[in-house]
């Protein structure tokens, strides 16, 4: 993020103490204006915490949350200008949708006239605009959660904060909804912070993700760099799949090796180190292919074989009981002789994993 903009929202050195459980510990993060962010963790990380934190429905043990560069710990949540969607809609089913959207501008006192027509135009942005009269339950799941946003964005939030808003949607009206709701962010240039903890969303929808764990950010960055460079070995196994190889250098450091099999590659300084590999990147072949300059290679065991449809998920065994696993797409020249206890040659290039220090 350029140093130069304000941050739409600071988190400074923010702990959350509940008793004896931090549900947040010593949080800092700057999000952009018009920045869509994730926070993307298991149950219990404290994603939720930070964003009660920030919508005011809670308040820091220590530390402070900024808008736009003001501290914010005396402003009422109603005042902050933060629009709220949780996954379980919370609408009001005696309201019809209109009404429901309507409620926010009601409880600020905007004149009859001027509610109708923000209530119309939220509708509008949400697609809805027919459907006004409908009570809830006269509406789908999608329908519904569409209202809740609508209503989120009456007032004209300058952040937008969704706790698992799709979580409660099937597979293929989340996917919908994914692209829907990144038009709307789109259109209306509005700050996102969206919890999930579905990592595939967070790729999908994110501009950067915040991987949380027991209460602490492990790692903020854009989703490419979070795959391709996870800082640890947590957000390495949360973020996709991945098999983590302990490494060892070869005498005088100039190579390394990874049970048994060694490759004259720059290695770090750290020692011993891991590496993370991801299966696409591994290219399975014949035991009988000699490794080519530049890449590295093992000789493996076929442990396991998973058909995925578009291709097959292999789980190989190094002959020091390490696994790794690879990806073998459709028409690969093994492709009919994919059987358990087959000894094969498994490769990739040193460009494509990622080095983390050992973790016991
Ligand atoms: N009001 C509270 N009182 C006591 N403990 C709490 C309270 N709110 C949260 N916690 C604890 O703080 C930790 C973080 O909770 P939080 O709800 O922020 O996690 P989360 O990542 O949002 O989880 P989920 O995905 O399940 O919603 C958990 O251990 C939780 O039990």
């Amino acid at each position: 993020m350029s140093d130069r903009v304000t941050p739409a929202v600071s988190f400074q050195g923010v702990t959350r103490r509940y008793g004896s459980v931090t549900a947040v510990r010593d949080a800092n993060l700057d999000i952009a204006p018009g920045e869509f962010f994730a926070l993307l963790g298991p149950s219990g990380s404290g994603k939720t915490t930070l964003l009660m934190l920030l919508a005011g429905f809670d308040q820091a043990s220590e530390g402070q949350v900024l808008m736009s560069g003001t501290p914010i710990s005396d402003v009422p949540p109603h005042r902050r200008r933060i629009g709220v969607v949780f996954q379980n809609y919370a609408l009001f089913p005696h309201m019809t949708a209109a009404e429901n959207v309507a409620y926010p501008l009601k409880m600020r006192g905007v004149p009859r006239a001027e509610r109708e027509k923000r209530v119309n135009a939220a509708l509008g942005i949400v697609t809805l605009a027919d459907r006004g009269a409908s009570y809830p339950s006269q509406l789908s799941g999608g329908q519904q959660q569409r209202v809740a946003l609508a209503r989120a964005l009456v007032f004209g939030p300058d952040v937008l904060l969704m706790d698992e808003p799709l979580g409660a949607l099937d597979r293929r009206l989340r996917d919908q909804m994914q692209v829907e709701l990144k038009r709307i962010q789109h259109e209306l240039g509005v700050t996102v912070i969206y919890v999930t903890h579905d990592q595939s969303e967070a790729m999908a929808m994110a501009d950067r993700i915040g991987i949380m764990s027991g209460g602490e950010l492990l790692q903020v960055a854009d989703p490419e760099t979070i795959y391709a460079e996870p800082s640890n070995h947590f957000v390495a196994r949360f973020i996709g799949e991945c098999s983590i190889l302990r490494v060892s250098t070869t005498e005088g450091g100039k190579g390394y090796e990874i049970a048994g099999a060694c490759q004259e590659l720059p290695a770090p300084s750290s020692q011993p180190f891991d590496i993370v590999v991801r299966p696409e990147n591994v290219v399975v072949s014949p035991a009988s292919k000699p490794v080519q300059e530049g890449e590295f290679g093992i000789p493996a065991k076929i442990r396991e074989v998973t058909y995925l449809g578009a291709g097959w998920r292999v789980m190989l065994e190094l002959s020091d009981g390490q696994t790794l696993m690879a990806g073998i797409p459709r028409g690969h020249q093994l492709a009919g002789s994919l059987t358990p206890d087959t000894n094969v040659l498994a490769t990739w290039s040193p460009d494509s994993v990622a080095v983390l220090p050992t973790e016991s």
